[in-house]
């Protein structure tokens, strides 16, 4: 069985654009072949004509819900979701109930997503036991069973001594701790960031500090410890500056960036609507733009959607009520196209580079680039056609998300996993 994708526009070594014929055989890019060239015979050819083909987008943190909370997601909605947005690879957080923090769920995790056959999904384990903060898991077991990196996403772990030791044992395995950093003493009871509009409201707000100060002590024990350390969905100028100074004194750290932070500021929020609250809020637009140039010079190594569905009815409890989070799958590619892509302030390839081979680069993938040999993970995107955001049509079950009605270009048409097609607008 072979496939091949004529006509496409591929991203060539210089940043431009190529017609190619791209050929997959048993799930790897066979050969890549001149546009001016003759395609060849296949099983199934597809004509990608005025069409940008990419590596499959890449994303290194997404929530999928289940075990425990599949009224919100399970790991087959997650990935169909993730599929129609153009990702090919997710890593999912282990914030599930019961937590991902034995091996059984790592391996449940791993059986949900093999039945569900559409993306990879590589499964982060908790740090903590119940991601309590108390007691440290198995992490050689955890590994042992196909947990990719350690994090207790969600919360921040609060105590210093319980990182350092984490830090030491995942260093000696070889693995990644990823870090939700947030200070829970600076919180308390805050649900949006502590500036404009919590003023406006007369709401208690969530201060630029209370994640940079664990940046900076994490940073300080990875120093010590030697551990790759990645931050996540980093929101505030304090934070990008801490990553930027420690990686130019050779400090192992990496970090993420989410769309809604490098698109949205507190200034944009409409008024109460639990939809505009996730978890870090949105900033000031000076951190907004902090963030846009940490991931532009290369500070910020990746660009992630911290997928996060929750239920209609959940949401509908208001700001303050409702949980943190929005769903990020379907609208990551064509909001980021449309905004910086399209716009000209961004080369393409850029924005393509931090969704495909930076994530892959940082935790050492084998995906995220259009060799011959490589797994013939693909996205196809359309440029040119422009579209409406409507979360009635998600396949996710979340529908929370501040980007209804947008108007974007940049729609993810098909999608291949190892050969195999994943998503196909068409039908
Ligand atoms: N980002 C969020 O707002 N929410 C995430 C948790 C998290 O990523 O910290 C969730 O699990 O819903
Ligand atoms: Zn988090
Ligand atoms: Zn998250």
């Amino acid at each position: 069985m072979n496939v091949i994708i004529k006509n496409a526009s591929v991203i060539n070594k210089d940043g431009n654009l190529e017609r190619k014929h791209i050929v997959l055989q048993d799930g790897v890019i066979s050969a890549v072949l001149d546009g001016n060239q003759e395609a060849g015979e296949a099983t199934e050819i597809i004509d990608a004509k005025g069409k940008l083909l990419i590596p499959g987008l890449i994303d290194m943190h997404v929530h999928l819900r289940e075990p425990g909370f599949e009224h919100k997601e399970t790991v087959e909605t997650g990935s169909r979701s993730a599929a129609k947005g153009g990702f090919t690879t997710i890593a999912c957080m282990p914030n599930t109930r019961p937590v991902t923090d034995t091996p059984e769920i790592v391996q449940f995790v791993k059986d949900k997503a093999r039945e569900a056959g559409l993306v990879k999904v590589l499964p982060y384990a908790a740090i903590t036991k119940n991601e309590l903060g108390r007691e440290l898991t198995d992490f050689a077991a955890l590994k042992e069973a196909g947990a990719i990196g350690f994090t207790d996403d969600g919360v921040g772990v609060q105590n210093a001594q319980m990182m350092k030791d984490a830090m030491y044992i995942a260093a000696a395995l070889d693995m990644p701790v990823i870090a939700h950093c947030e200070d829970n003493s600076l919180v308390e009871g805050a649900c949006v960031n502590e500036g404009k509009f919590a003023t406006r409201h007369g709401l208690k707000g969530i201060p630029n500090e209370s994640e940079a100060i664990h940046v900076g002590r994490d940073i300080l024990l990875a120093e010590a410890t030697g551990v790759h350390y990645h931050v996540c969905h980093v929101s505030t100028e304090q934070s990008v500056r801490l990553i930027r100074q420690a990686k130019e004194i050779g400090i192992k750290v990496t970090a993420e960036v989410c769309p809604h932070h490098l698109l949205l500021s507190e200034e944009d929020i409409p008024g109460m609507d639990a939809n505009w609250k996730m978890n870090p809020p949105l900033r000031s637009r000076r951190d907004v733009e902090a963030c846009i140039e940490g991931l532009l010079d290369g500070t910020l190594d990746m660009i992630v959607t911290d997928h996060a569905p929750h239920s209609e009815e959940e949401k509908a409890k208001g700001m303050q009520l409702a949980p943190f989070g929005i769903v990020g799958f379907e609208t990551a590619f064509p909001l980021l196209y449309t905004a910086f892509v399209e716009s000209g302030k961004w080369d393409l390839s850029l924005l393509v580079q931090r969704m495909t081979a930076d994530p892959a680069r940082v935790f050492r993938l084998n995906t995220g680039v259009l060799d011959i040999g490589a797994p013939a993970d693909l996205t196809l995107i359309d440029l040119e056609q422009e579209l409406e955001v409507d979360p009635g049509t998600f396949a996710s079950k979340g529908r929370n998300t501040p980007f209804a009605g947008w108007k974007l270009k940049g729609w993810p048409v098909m999608t291949w996993v190892e050969g195999k097609e994943v998503w196909n607008a068409n039908h």
